[in-house]
């Protein structure tokens, strides 16, 4: 037990937040809203803990969460949107209203569920609530408040709330313990905590969401299975946890789950709003046993609210509005058919819309959000400096690209039977006139091919910008410390492929400078993986960034000087010689290769290396020139990454 207050001490000591914590005393004099949530938090705390041999228990009670209460007056958000008029057949350009003056309050300790049909608002009340809605994009409307205790959201949100989106968005060689470990670090500042008492945090984050059983499980990918639905759905939750947010944001918690995984997760949920967690969730169709967790609960149909209120009074709300729910019948479910006017048998939503606000329910709502909040919370930001990010980064960045198969090992072997065919094609090359062909062609050939491959990279690259995404956007890190760690990490793998493919091509074939061939086709493939991080960033989906990038390969191919010699690329194209780094890469090898050999063996139309290289309009060009170009395209192109990640992927939309 000793063991265990100790440990919950330093839990306690390395919360990443200072808050003002209500004392018993000041707790006794909050507003009647309060004592609610400190008599239900207190309860439940006693009832965990009186069963204290369980680590559950501990481990609840170390998540010791600061209260604040979200509320959120008049959002309403107007798109414009071209459509079909009705009448006259002609399309036109209106305002569609998403959020028609939504207005709400959570307290702490309480769970909030946001349902409605599809397309009724959920999603976008949510992202409204977070402050991920961008007011200033063309052709949007945004106006309305949301307060945090109180007082209006500022950029110190993003420490006291974290949101859980619908997708997973983790990495996948990393078992649960390690991509816990990752997020303590991340999101712990060292200079607050140790290693131990941050490894701690993530342990009893693990145990609040009953993810011991499956801690040494990686999350998993195409390549290799690992956790299941329901643990993923609770993993992406524990990430954002280890933080002690005071409110919890979570768009669909329950969707593709079956109804066991979903109970599961919500009466996790339920557990974390009763030790003093703000729990916001949407939910499509919660079955009855998820029902019966939500303390609140609001109505969304065509962006309007139907109902917002105490769940257990929305049964009685909507029968005294004339829809009384049948006897037996789950009531989210009568209540999403009422609000679906997609089919036949839905309520007047204007009419319940308008009526709610002249309700008891509704008046209740808009005095709770004119009564003064009574605690407070003075989050500041503590974050993690540029280096030590840049360190865990790199730390993840590393193992990342190691154990996942599709970033290293898959483009290993497809690099090694790809060089181990052309050492055998081209083996042992003389110095007769065929042999020149035979080298000019295999050249053009890696520095097209090997660097074209980098394509197969991209999907898994369309990962990572996912988990960049949701971490970015939930303030984990800054994006130049990211930016950084990846590319440096990229490295090694990159020069252990191009060393292999070095190896494999060169000595077989007996082609010269082994060194420059090496340096040549490393600088290449970090160019080339350069430019496929600018795709990722840029690209929808990876189907289109495969196209993309196969289409821009294609082109500077065409381009690089071996298809058609510099003098008689057509002006129109000579730009696409000038832009492609595939130019210099080739020239490069074909330098290397030809400026040392001395003469040519029957050979009329070449007597030496350097009369190709002047054949080809490459004579009086140093390899090194060509060399620093290319590795300023990686660095380049690295750094109109990081800008389009900085200013494009703010996690808004
Ligand atoms: N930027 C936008 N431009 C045009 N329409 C939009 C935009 N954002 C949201 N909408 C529309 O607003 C409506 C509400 O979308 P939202 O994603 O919030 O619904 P939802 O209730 O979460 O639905 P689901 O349960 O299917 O996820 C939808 O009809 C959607 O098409």
């Amino acid at each position: 037990m000793a063991e265990a207050h100790a440990r919950m001490q330093a839990e306690l000591a390395t919360s990443n937040l200072s808050y003002s914590i209500p004392t018993n005393e000041a707790q006794s004099q909050m507003s009647p809203e309060i004592p609610q949530y400190t008599q239900m938090q207190e309860v439940h705390r006693n009832n965990l803990l009186r069963g204290a041999s369980s680590a559950n228990s501990l481990a609840y009670k170390a998540l010791h969460i600061n209260p604040v209460t979200l509320s959120w007056k008049d959002l309403t958000y107007d798109v414009r949107v071209s459509r079909k008029n009705p009448q006259t057949g002609q399309s036109e350009v209106i305002d569609k209203r998403i959020l028609d003056s939504i207005s709400g309050i959570v307290r702490p300790g309480e769970m909030l569920a946001i349902c409605g049909p599809s397309g009724g608002g959920k999603t976008t009340l949510l992202d409204a609530i977070a402050g991920r809605i961008d007011p200033n994009r063309k052709g949007r409307k945004f106006s309305g408040d949301v307060l945090v205790n109180g007082y209006p959201r500022d950029d110190t949100f993003s420490m006291v709330a974290s949101y859980v989106q619908q997708e997973y968005a983790l990495q996948t060689p990393f078992t649960v313990k390690e991509t816990m470990a990752y997020a303590a670090d991340l999101l712990i500042p060292h200079s607050e905590s140790t290693r131990e008492e941050r490894r701690m945090r993530a342990e009893n984050v693990i145990h609040v969401l009953g993810l011991d059983s499956c801690n040494n499980t990686i999350v998993g990918d195409v390549f290799r299975k690992g956790l299941s639905g329901g643990q993923l759905r609770r993993l992406s939750i524990a990430v954002e946890l280890v933080r002690n947010p005071s409110i919890l944001l979570l768009d669909e918690p329950t969707s593709g789950l079956d109804s066991a995984a979903a109970e599961n997760i919500m009466g996790h949920l339920s557990h974390l709003a009763k030790m003093g967690t703000t729990v916001v969730c949407t939910i499509h169709q919660p079955p009855s046993e998820v029902w019966a967790n939500f303390d609140k609960f609001c109505l969304l149909s065509q962006g309007k609210c139907l109902y917002f209120g105490a769940a257990s009074d929305s049964v009685d709300y909507f029968g005294r509005m004339g829809y009384p729910c049948p006897g037996l019948s789950n009531p989210a479910d009568f209540f999403l058919r009422l609000a679906n006017t997609d089919f036949e048998g839905h309520a007047d939503i204007q009419a319940l819309a308008t009526g709610f606000k002249t309700q008891p329910e509704g008046m209740a709502l808009a005095a709770g959000l004119a009564r003064p909040i009574d605690h407070q919370v003075h989050p500041h930001k503590k974050t993690n400096g540029f280096l030590v990010q840049l360190m865990i980064l790199s730390h993840r960045a590393f193992f990342n690209n190691a154990r996942n198969p599709g970033i290293f090992l898959v483009r290993l072997i497809m690099y090694i039977m790809l060089c181990a065919m052309i050492g055998f094609m081209f083996w042992d090359l003389q110095l007769g006139p065929s042999d020149i062909n035979s080298r000019i062609t295999m050249l053009f050939y890696v520095a097209a091919f090997l660097v074209f491959m980098s394509v197969a990279v991209l999907p898994f690259f369309i990962v990572e910008r996912a988990v960049f995404l949701r971490e970015r956007a939930n303030g984990w890190y800054m994006v130049p410390a990211y930016v950084l760690a990846t590319f440096l990490m990229s490295l090694p793998g990159l020069f252990i492929i191009s060393l292999v493919s070095t190896l494999l091509v060169v000595l077989p074939s007996g082609l010269n400078g082994f060194g420059v061939f090496l340096v040549d086709l490393f600088l290449s493939l970090v160019a080339a993986e350069a430019f496929m991080c600018v795709v990722a960033s840029v690209v929808p989906h990876y189907i289109i960034g495969i196209a993309l990038g196969a289409a821009v390969y294609g082109f500077f191919m065409l381009c690089e000087g071996f298809m058609k010699i510099k003098d008689d690329i057509p002006d129109y194209f000579i730009w696409g010689y000038y832009i492609a780094f595939h130019t210099y890469s080739f020239r490069a090898f074909m330098v290397n290769e030809f400026e040392g050999i001395k003469y040519f063996v029957n050979s009329p139309q070449f007597a030496d290396g350097k009369a190709v290289l002047k054949f080809y309009n490459m004579e009086d060009k140093p390899v090194w020139k060509d060399l620093v170009v290319i590795a300023g395209y990686a660095i380049g192109l690295q750094l109109i990454f990081g800008t389009i990640l900085q200013v494009f992927h703010k996690g808004k939309r």
